[in-house]
C-alpha cells in the first residue's frame, strides 16, 4: 500500500469540497461540512437566549485568547502568547510593527522585496509615520544587510514562506541572526501556519502574525493571529490601544491601562461568529498536529511533481524541506491555465507576471486530487514539442 492513504485521509471526507479539487495556495479551501451546525449552535443556543449576556456567560469575551490557546500547539508556542484580536491580517501586522518598533528605537526597518504586498505597503506606512527608513531588500541582501549593518536595524520583517516561489526561509537562523545585531524579528506565517513547523518559542521569535483564512481553514475573512513573545508581554506598546486591550474593559476609565498578558493585543470587540468558524476549522488541525501535516503536505507535493510533465518549469525548491505547502509552476499564460483548470474544476492561482501556484493543504486535498490536477494541467496545455 503507498503511504498515501494514513488515517490522515479520514479527515478529508469531513470537508465539504463541492466536487472541487482545491489547490488555490491558498486563500480560502473548502469549509468543514459541520461548520454550519456548529454556527447554527451558537446562534440557537447562546445568542438567541443570551442576547448580550452571551458574551459574559458563554465564553465569548474570552474567545480571541482561547482560540489563540489552541492555535498555539500548531505555531509551536506556549499558552498566553496567541490572540485572535479580530482584524486583518494587514492590520494586525501594522499594530505588531509599530509595537515593536517602539521597542528598538533605531533608523531601519528591514523587509525583504519578495515580501506580499501589503506587508510592503504596510512597513512603508510604518516607516512614514515613525520617522524610519524603510530598507528593502532581495531575499540574499536581507541576510547581507543584516550582517553589514544591522546596528542600524531596530525591526526586520520576513516570511517563512515567499508566497509566490514557496521557498522557505529558516525562521530559527534569521531571528537569530537578528537578535545578534539587537534587532527584533516579526514573521508572517501567513504561509506557514497550519502547514509548516514554526516553533516560534524554540526559535525565539519576538513578534510574529499570520492570517486565518489559508490552511487554518478559517473561513472567508477569517480573523488574523497576532503571536507576542511572554518576554515583551509587560512591555509591548500597541498603536491599536483599544478597550479590549484594558485591563479591565468594563471598567470603562478615561485611561488606558494594558491589559498583562497578551490580551493587551486586543482592540475592539472582536467578530463572534467568525471567531467560532475558526475555532472549529482548528479542531482537526490540532487533532492531527504539526508535525503529520507537514509530512502529509510533502507527501503530496512529491507525488504532484512525479505525475508532472517534465517539461514544465517548477520554480520552486525540488527539496520539500525547503519549500512550504506550495508548489510555483512557470507557465508563459498562467491567467488562461487557470481559467482552463477552473473550468475543470480544478482550484489553482496565478500569480503576475507567470506563475500558477498549486498548494496542498494536507487535511482535504487528496492523492485523486493531485493526479485529477496532474492529468487537467497537461490537457490543458498545448502537448510539449
Ligand atoms: C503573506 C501575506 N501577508 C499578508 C496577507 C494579507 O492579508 P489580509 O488580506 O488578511 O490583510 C496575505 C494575503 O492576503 C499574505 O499572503
Ligand atoms: N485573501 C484573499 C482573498 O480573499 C481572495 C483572493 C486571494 C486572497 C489572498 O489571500 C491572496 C494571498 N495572500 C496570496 O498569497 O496571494
Amino acid at each position: 500500500m503507498s503511504a498515501l492513504g494514513d488515517p490522515i485521509s479520514e479527515w478529508a471526507g469531513g470537508f465539504a469540497t463541492g466536487g472541487l479539487v482545491h489547490l488555490n495556495g491558498n486563500s480560502l479551501g473548502p469549509p468543514r461540512v459541520d461548520l454550519t451546525d456548529r454556527l447554527a449552535a451558537v446562534v440557537t443556543d447562546q445568542w438567541t437566549p443570551g442576547q448580550v449576556r452571551a458574551w459574559f456567560r458563554d465564553g465569548w469575551l474570552d474567545l480571541p485568547r482561547t482560540v489563540g490557546d489552541k492555535l498555539a500547539p500548531l505555531l509551536g508556542a506556549a499558552e498566553g502568547q496567541v490572540v485572535i484580536a479580530g482584524d486583518t491580517t494587514s492590520t494586525t501586522l501594522f499594530n505588531a510593527l509599530v509595537a515593536a518598533c517602539r521597542l528598538r528605537e533605531r533608523p531601519v526597518l528591514l523587509i525583504e522585496a519578495e515580501a506580499f504586498p501589503t506587508d510592503l505597503y504596510i512597513a512603508a506606512s510604518v516607516a512614514r509615520l515613525l520617522g524610519r527608513e524603510l530598507v528593502v531588500e532581495s531575499r540574499d541582501g536581507f541576510d547581507t544587510y543584516l550582517g553589514e549593518h544591522g546596528d542600524r536595524v531596530g525591526v526586520a520583517l520576513a516570511a517563512p514562506v515567499d508566497f509566490r516561489t514557496g521557498r522557505r526561509r529558516d525562521i530559527g537562523s534569521t531571528t537569530a541572526l537578528c537578535h545578534a545585531v539587537g534587532a527584533l524579528a516579526v514573521w508572517d506565517l501567513c504561509h506557514a501556519a497550519g502547514v509548516l513547523p514554526t516553533n516560534l518559542d524554540t526559535n525565539d521569535v519576538d513578534l510574529a502574525i499570520g492570517c486565518g483564512y489559508k490552511y487554518l481553514g478559517g473561513g472567508p475573512g477569517a480573523p488574523a493571529f497576532l503571536y507576542v513573545a511572554a518576554r515583551w508581554q509587560s512591555e509591548v506598546d500597541f498603536p491599536l490601544a483599544g478597550w479590549h486591550g484594558h485591563a479591565d474593559p468594563f471598567a470603562m476609565t478615561p485611561d488606558f491601562v494594558p491589559a498583562a498578558g497578551i490580551d493587551r493585543g486586543r482592540n475592539g470587540t472582536p467578530p463572534l461568529l467568525s471567531l467560532v468558524a475558526l475555532d472549529h476549522a482548528l479542531e482537526p488541525l490540532v487533532a492531527v498536529g504539526i508535525d503529520e501535516l507537514h509530512r502529509r503536505t510533502k507527501e503530496l507535493g512529491e507525488a504532484f511533481l512525479a505525475g508532472l510533465r517534465p517539461d514544465i518549469e517548477v520554480v520552486s525548491p525540488r527539496d520539500p524541506d525547503q519549500r512550504g505547502g506550495h508548489l510555483a509552476l512557470r507557465l508563459p499564460d498562467a491567467d488562461a491555465v487557470e481559467h482552463g483548470l477552473a473550468e475543470r474544476n480544478v482550484l489553482v492561482d496565478a500569480r503576475p507576471p507567470d506563475l500558477i501556484r498549486v498548494a496542498f493543504a494536507p487535511l482535504y486535498v487528496t492523492p485523486e486530487h493531485v493526479r485529477t490536477a496532474t492529468e487537467a494541467i497537461h490537457s490543458v496545455l498545448a502537448p510539449p514539442n
